[in-house]
């Protein structure tokens, strides 16, 4: 994995929808109809994150899920949280 600078974060986020920085993680805020929905979401992301060996911090509140990107292992946004981005987009 490598560790992003601060300028291909900016690249990453300028070109995505919805992702920001927060804490110095990538953050973005999910709205579903109900909790049902935001919990099945959640259930699609799983066998992503362990096939990648890479995991979101999750909160669920009811019907809208944030979900927070960094890589614990280097304390910073590598190109793994980027990817693990792009993958749930693609299933939201
Ligand atoms: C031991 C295991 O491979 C590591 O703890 C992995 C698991 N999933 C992970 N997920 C995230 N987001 N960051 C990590 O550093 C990380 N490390």
């Amino acid at each position: 994995m490598k560790r992003l600078t601060q300028d291909e974060i900016r690249i990453f986020l300028d070109n995505s929808k919805g992702w920001n920085l927060k804490d110095n993680k990538l953050e973005k805020v999910f709205l579903f109809k109900d909790f049902r929905e935001a919990v099945q979401f959640i259930n699609r992301i799983q066998p992503i994150a362990d096939a990648m060996n890479h995991h979101p911090d999750i909160c669920i509140y009811y019907n809208k899920v944030i979900i927070q990107l960094t890589t614990h292992d280097v304390g910073g946004i590598t190109d793994l949280d980027v990817e693990l981005a792009k993958k749930i987009d693609e299933i939201k």
